[in-house]
């Protein structure tokens, strides 16, 4: 389903989805760390507020669903929650299968939640960091120039050829995820059983962090980490050089499973908007800095900036 940029509940559950991640803590917040804080101080420990929100998506899912439900045709399937009610009716008589109704408004959630703030943030500071490195701004524009000329648009054909050619912009996305590290514990991970890693003894049970942020800024490994550098993932050759240690989503089994849509949208809409438009500092106000809100992703506090026209 595609949203109207203005329809009021896309706007209401963004701005909810939003509040959500600054509720929790990266390392987990403390409820996550003491649970029956919940029933001791619902209000105080941030439980009231965090469930508020939460249940007007939940609300706003089971609604999804339920007009699913109403509307479900056997031969034509729509999206995944047609495929998965389709599977919960094959399921039914099995016992402990998962495909239940808590599983798919669960599902829905993890997807909504991880997809929209990720991708969003991330292209929050892209605007932000062009707005900060004007040199760095005119020369993806350069390339843009160069590659896909002037009578069409990023990526209009097909083939992604374009983005073959486009080195250089694909390294400034690259910095943009590794200095801003927007995910910067990842997602928490329970060990599934007794563990030994590198002489650490993880009993079952832990909870697990990795800290993307320290890996994104280990100077021993990057020299200059604080430094906004692109040319550290070009190689002599002109080709992108990857590095082990840039994991913006995350490693092994459970690293994200939206990276592929996210690496396609932020490609097309960085691109297409140093295509069309300069990024300028507004007059009205100072230059933003970088710091942002924390929460379980970094986002950009709000700043204000100019677009103008390129042609
Ligand atoms: C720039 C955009 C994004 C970034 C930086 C990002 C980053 C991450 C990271 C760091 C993790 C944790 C991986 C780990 O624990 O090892 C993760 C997990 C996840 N992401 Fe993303 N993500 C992005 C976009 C998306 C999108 C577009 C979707 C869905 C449409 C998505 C869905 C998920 C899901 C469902 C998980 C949990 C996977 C699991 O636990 O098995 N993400 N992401």
């Amino acid at each position: 389903h595609r949203f109207d940029l203005d329809d009021q509940r896309l706007v209401d559950l963004l701005d909810i989805v939003h509040k959500c991640f600054r509720m929790i803590d990266p390392s987990g917040g403390l409820l996550n760390q003491m649970p029956p804080l919940r029933f001791i101080a619902p209000r105080h420990s941030g439980y009231t507020n965090l469930m508020t929100h939460l249940n007007r998506i939940w609300n706003f899912l089971r609604e999804t669903i339920d007009d699913h439900r109403k509307s479900f045709n056997a031969d034509n399937m729509r999206d995944l929650i047609d495929l998965f009610l389709r599977e919960m009716e094959t399921s039914k008589c099995q016992n402990n299968s998962s495909f239940e109704d808590l599983q798919l408004v669960s599902l829905c959630l993890d997807l909504f939640m991880a997809g929209s703030e990720t991708t969003s943030n991330t292209l929050g500071f892209a605007v932000l960091y062009m707005l900060l490195y004007p040199q760095v701004q005119r020369r993806v524009q350069d390339e843009l120039d160069r590659c896909v000329g002037t009578d069409r648009q990023p990526l209009s054909r097909t083939d992604a050829a374009d983005k073959q050619h486009l080195r250089y912009l694909e390294a400034v996305l690259m910095e943009i995820q590794r200095h801003a590290t927007i995910a910067p514990s990842g997602i928490p991970h329970k060990a599934l059983k007794n563990t030994v890693l590198m002489g650490h003894t993880i009993p079952k049970g832990t909870t697990v962090l990795v800290s993307m942020w320290s890996l994104h800024r280990d100077v021993q490994h990057w020299g200059d980490p604080e430094v906004f550098r692109p040319e550290r993932f070009i190689s002599g050759n002109g080709n992108i050089k990857q590095d082990d240690w840039f994991m913006p989503f995350g490693i092994g089994k459970r690293r994200c499973i939206g990276e592929t849509l996210a690496k396609a949208s932020l490609f097309l809409f960085f691109s297409t908007l140093l295509h069309n438009f300069s990024i300028l500092p507004s007059s009205e106000s100072p230059l933003p800095s970088l710091e942002g809100y924390d929460g379980v992703t970094l986002s950009p506090k709000p700043f204000s900036a100019k677009l103008i026209p390129r042609k």
